[in-house]
């Protein structure tokens, strides 16, 4: 095999944008960036567990490991790989990882994690015949909630669904998390093949975004992980909160799509009932700082709403970036917590670049 060098590029995301919980996806630009090189045997004959070194710069530094069979990314490009009889990286890989995106804020890290390890087991196995569409099969078997990864990998202002599955799909997809990515043998190879997703699971739909707004992401300075913020909701609703929810999910794509922005409608499609409520919970203020603006009281703004499962906020708006953040930033401080900022913008999906 020919040395090879590519950049696997993947964009964070943010989801829900308030009412679309576990449907909507937003991908904004701050990159997960993967330097892979392979160099076969004659040019190098260092031996790395699996054949793959990991180094990494960037957020997570000091805790991500880079044990080739722990690290999600790497994890991930393994189980694309033993899915097609390749049993390990090809001979001497080293994937440098650059991740700017904060872990556990509600950005998407690990959803951008996993769409990049999948392209990496793609694109190292050589596996050409492996489409978008079919890569989306794989990464949910791993996350199994459609809106981040569909953003990551597609790019742009998603609408994500599941297809109904046969009884015999279903089941493969519920398959524990623990047998899709085995846990770790200490470099011990067992032979088994994961189990192969089901094809078409998740689809997609690609939204219209106006031009002019941007999305001002204020970042506390500690973690919630998701699936804690996802055990403090409850398995019913009320009918009404529902209903509340399905009002707005209906004019969200539009009212984000219509130039000029009329911000009286995008304030008010982006409320929610069915998750922000009870994640309050773990984020002091949520709800007071959701309620802090509107559009009258804020110029510039167009609506507020947690990113993810936050504990990020996402402040949508045409100018006046600055104050908004400050505004929020404000708020958190009343509860102690400090926080940092950006203004991201939509993004393109993931892209592969090759270099040699
Ligand atoms: N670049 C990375 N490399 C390896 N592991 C990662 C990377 N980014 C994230 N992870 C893993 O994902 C975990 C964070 O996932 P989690 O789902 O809790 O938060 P999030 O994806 O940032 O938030 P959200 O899903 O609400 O947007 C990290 O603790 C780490 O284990
Ligand atoms: N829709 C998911 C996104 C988590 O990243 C949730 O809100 O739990």
């Amino acid at each position: 095999m020919a040395s090879q060098s590519f950049v696997i590029r993947s964009p964070c995301s943010s989801a829900n944008i308030g009412p679309g919980f576990d449907v909507i996806g937003l991908a904004l630009s701050m990159f997960l960036e993967l330097h892979v090189t392979v160099d076969p045997p004659a040019s190098s004959t260092e031996n790395y567990p699996l054949n793959c070194k990991i180094t990494y710069e960037g957020e997570g530094e000091d805790e991500i490991s880079l044990d080739p069979e722990v690290n999600l990314i790497t994890r991930v490009a393994l189980y694309v790989l033993r899915c097609h009889d390749q049993r390990a990286f090809p001979k001497n890989t080293h994937v440098h990882v650059k991740n700017p995106i904060p872990l556990g804020r509600g950005l998407g890290s690990s959803g951008t994690a996993v769409v990049a390890g999948v392209m990496l087991g793609k694109e190292v196995g050589g596996l050409h015949h492996l489409t978008m569409e079919r890569l989306f099969d794989f990464i949910l078997m791993i996350e199994r909630h459609p809106d981040n990864v569909g953003a990551s990998l597609f790019g742009g202002f998603v609408g994500t669904y599941l297809k109904p599955l046969t009884p015999e799909d279903t089941a493969r997809v519920e398959i524990p998390l623990s047998e899709v990515l085995p846990a770790p043998q200490g470099g011990v190879d067992t032979g088994d093949r994961p189990p192969e997703p089901p094809v078409g699971i998740g689809h997609h739909i690609k939204f219209p975004w106006a031009g002019e707004i941007k999305a001002v992401a204020i970042i506390p300075e500690f973690e919630v992980p998701t699936a804690k913020a996802r055990q403090v909701l409850p398995a019913e609703y009320p009918r009404n909160d529902v209903t509340f929810n399905l009002q707005r999910i209906a004019l969200l794509p539009v009212a984000l799509g219509q130039s000029p922005p009329d911000p009286e409608l995008i304030y008010l499609a982006m409320q929610d009932k069915l998750h922000q409520p009870y994640r309050q919970t773990l984020i002091p203020g949520l709800t007071e700082i959701v309620e802090s603006m509107t559009p009258a009281t804020q110029p510039g703004l167009l609506g507020v709403c947690l990113s993810g499962a936050g504990p990020t906020i996402l402040a949508l708006a045409t100018s006046n970036f600055e104050e908004i953040a400050s505004r929020i930033i404000k708020k958190f401080e009343e509860n102690k917590i400090t926080c940092s900022w950006k203004v991201l913008e939509p993004a393109e999906g993931t892209t592969v670049v090759r270099t040699k």
